[in-house]
């Protein structure tokens, strides 16, 4: 039974969502997202779930920014999950008597219509998790007189639910991912996806483009682009790609070679089967079979066999 860290406590997205990845882990709670991913990399946890990116507001800056800069970590899953979010206080209180609400970030930026047409005076301060401040709330001196949560955190935590659904749209989706200590790769299945970090060492007119160019002319269809800073002042940026297919695969191996040989460093996050079961598209000309053939046929012309 693996036993897999989250972003807990008990109650978050991220444990429903690490409850469908893998039902018979052992659950490890995690006070924030770098420490559910401490817990793998020092092997307290076998591995951890956390949220990747959301499809209103987009990445979790924390998530990527641990992956880039933390020992490496492997994604071998990922999950798309519905999220709803619920209004959760104690009971008693009425939505006019609310001034404080306690939330995380991703929950604010997904209920800012509800905020803004409801609590209109309210104060929202941002939560380590969503369960974490259903739980702040449901304490007798808490000084936060609501939660923004999953109703089910406020069944744990005895609060009650003032507002359900209220997100700003009913079909967010938040992606999550699994993650271990670097090992053996999920084996391809035909529908995968793969994350790199892409960092430049020399900065020059084109230098995107090159890397972009190394996707693109091997057929390889990307899914996310996102540009972090370094943090070594303005204008100084690393990237992260998501791209269909598989390392296995020819084309997505050689357009790694390719980042490889042109960029500072590649660091490979994994390759791992996409959760919405899509196939990749194959241009012509960039099928495994294909680039096996023209390997022959290079082989060929350098031994004189023309
Ligand atoms: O705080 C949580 O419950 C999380 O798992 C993070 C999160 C917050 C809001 C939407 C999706 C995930």
């Amino acid at each position: 039974m693996p036993r897999l860290a989250y972003l807990g406590p008990e109650g978050t997205f991220t444990e429903e969502a690490l409850r469908l990845l893998d039902p018979n882990a052992e659950r490890l709670p995690r006070a924030t997202v770098s420490a559910a991913l401490t817990a793998a990399r020092t092997g307290d946890a076998d591995g951890a779930v956390v949220p990747l990116e959301n499809s209103i507001e987009g990445a979790i800056t924390t998530t990527l920014d641990e992956f880039a800069w933390g020992e490496p970590l492997l994604i071998t899953a990922e999950l798309l999950l519905p999220v709803q979010f619920s209004l959760l206080a104690r009971p008693g209180t009425e939505i006019p008597h609310i001034k404080r609400v306690y939330t995380h970030p991703a929950a604010i930026t997904q209920c800012r219509a509800f905020i803004s047409r409801e609590l209109p005076d309210a104060v929202v301060v941002s939560a380590p998790s969503t369960a974490a401040a259903a739980q702040e709330v449901s304490l007798p001196g808490s000084p936060y007189d609501a939660a923004i949560a999953a109703r089910i955190a406020g069944e744990h935590y005895g609060l009650v639910e003032l507002a359900g659904g209220i997100g700003d749209r009913s079909d967010t989706v938040t992606r999550f991912v699994k993650v271990s200590r670097p090992g053996p790769l999920p084996a391809p299945t035909g529908s995968d996806r793969t994350t790199l970090v892409v960092f430049l060492t020399d900065d020059h007119p084109g230098a995107l483009l090159e890397m972009l160019t190394e996707f693109s002319v091997r057929g390889v269809n990307l899914t996310r682009i996102e540009s972090r800073p370094t943090g070594d002042g303005i204008g100084r940026y690393f990237f992260h790609f998501d791209f269909e297919g598989h390392v296995a695969d020819a084309r997505v191996g050689e357009a790694l070679a390719g980042l490889h040989r042109i960029c500072g460093e590649v660091r490979f996050m994994g390759s791992y089967p996409r959760a919405d079961g899509v196939a990749p598209q194959i241009k012509r000309g960039t099928a495994d079979a294909e680039f096996a053939e023209a390997g022959d046929w290079l082989d060929r012309i350098r031994t004189g066999h023309v």
